[in-house]
């Protein structure tokens, strides 16, 4: 569903260059549910912007369903915003016109013209996300989390085969981010939507089955959660706090270079920039360089 090769993007203003994603390399299946973590500045959402047709990448590659996202033309790109990905933001002004209702918002951006289908979209898809009680209401008479439910559906209403969500839980309480994420699970399995969440919510990451790390605009290690032996997907259904297992993979870049986590690297006792490498049974151990080495 995603291919980014070498993604970069740079900020251009007055006075300054920013490089933003400074060749990030990323894919995501079609179906996956994945999440992106990362430090504050970087990259997490100039890459969900690039994904979602907001901002130009500036180099690299960028394939979204098929389609190269630096050949698109304005017209398709407009096109491409509307059908084939859905944006969920952390600030609900961005996804709710305040003086409509939830049923009236959910209808703004469907593109068909027939009205009677557009309310009973628009009815499907607040029932689908539990908001079926609040039809009426405002945004004023909606508790953050339900307006985030309402987000989603507006999210739904061209039926996009993406679904980005930028810090979807960063401003509720933990029972209802628990209910947020349990709609898009349900979204991901019975209507196989791909959905890529950008979050800082640890707990909310470990819930997914891949989570990947962005460190200085780059892909710098990745998660993924495994029930015993089972693939990545069947551990995402009913698995108990108990089961759980992680497995931490580093990205190899081309130039044969792997970064370690910080977590990683205390595990192991590294505080400077020297490790010890010694090739044992076709495996590469990676340990803390013993003092009379030094
Ligand atoms: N429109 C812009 N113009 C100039 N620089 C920008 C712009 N948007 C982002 N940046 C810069 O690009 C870098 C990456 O920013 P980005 O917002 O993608 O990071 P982030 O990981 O999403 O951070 P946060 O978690 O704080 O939202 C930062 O250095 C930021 O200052």
């Amino acid at each position: 569903m995603i291919e980014c090769d070498g993604l970069v993007k740079i900020y251009k203003t007055d006075e300054i260059e920013v490089m933003a994603l400074q060749g990030l390399d990323l894919k995501v299946k079609k179906g996956e549910m994945m999440a992106i973590v990362g430090n504050s500045g970087s990259g997490k959402s100039t890459l969900l912007n690039m994904l979602g047709g907001l901002a130009r990448p500036s180099a690299g590659k960028l394939f979204v369903d098929g389609k190269d996202l630096f050949k698109l033309t304005e017209k398709e790109l407009v096109f491409y915003k509307r059908n084939t990905v859905g944006f969920v933001w952390q600030n609900n002004a961005r996804n709710l016109f305040p003086y409509l209702t939830a049923l009236q918002n959910v209808q703004v951006p469907m593109l068909f013209g027939d009205a009677k289908l557009k309310k009973q979209r628009a009815l499907e898809l607040l029932d689908k996300v539990g908001m079926s009680h609040r039809i009426h209401n405002t945004l004023k008479k909606m508790s953050g989390g339900e307006q985030q439910r309402v987000a989603i559906a507006i999210a739904l209403a061209n039926k996009p085969r993406l679904l980005l969500a930028d810090e979807p839980t960063g401003a509720v309480d933990a029972k209802t981010a628990n209910r947020i994420l349990e709609i898009f699970k349900q979204l991901n399995e019975e209507d196989g939507i791909t959905i890529v969440i950008v979050t800082h919510d640890n707990h909310f990451a470990d819930q997914l089955g891949r989570v990947v790390r962005i460190r200085d605009g780059k892909t710098s290690s990745e998660r993924l959660l495994r029930e015993n032996s089972k693939e990545v997907l069947d551990s995402l259904k009913g698995f108990h706090e108990e089961d759980k297992h992680f497995e931490e993979y580093a990205v190899l870049d081309k130039a044969g270079r792997v970064q370690l986590t910080k977590e990683v690297l205390e595990e192991i006792g590294v505080s400077d920039n020297k490790v010890k490498l010694e090739v044992v049974d076709g495996k590469v151990l990676i340990s803390k360089v013993q003092d009379s080495f030094e």
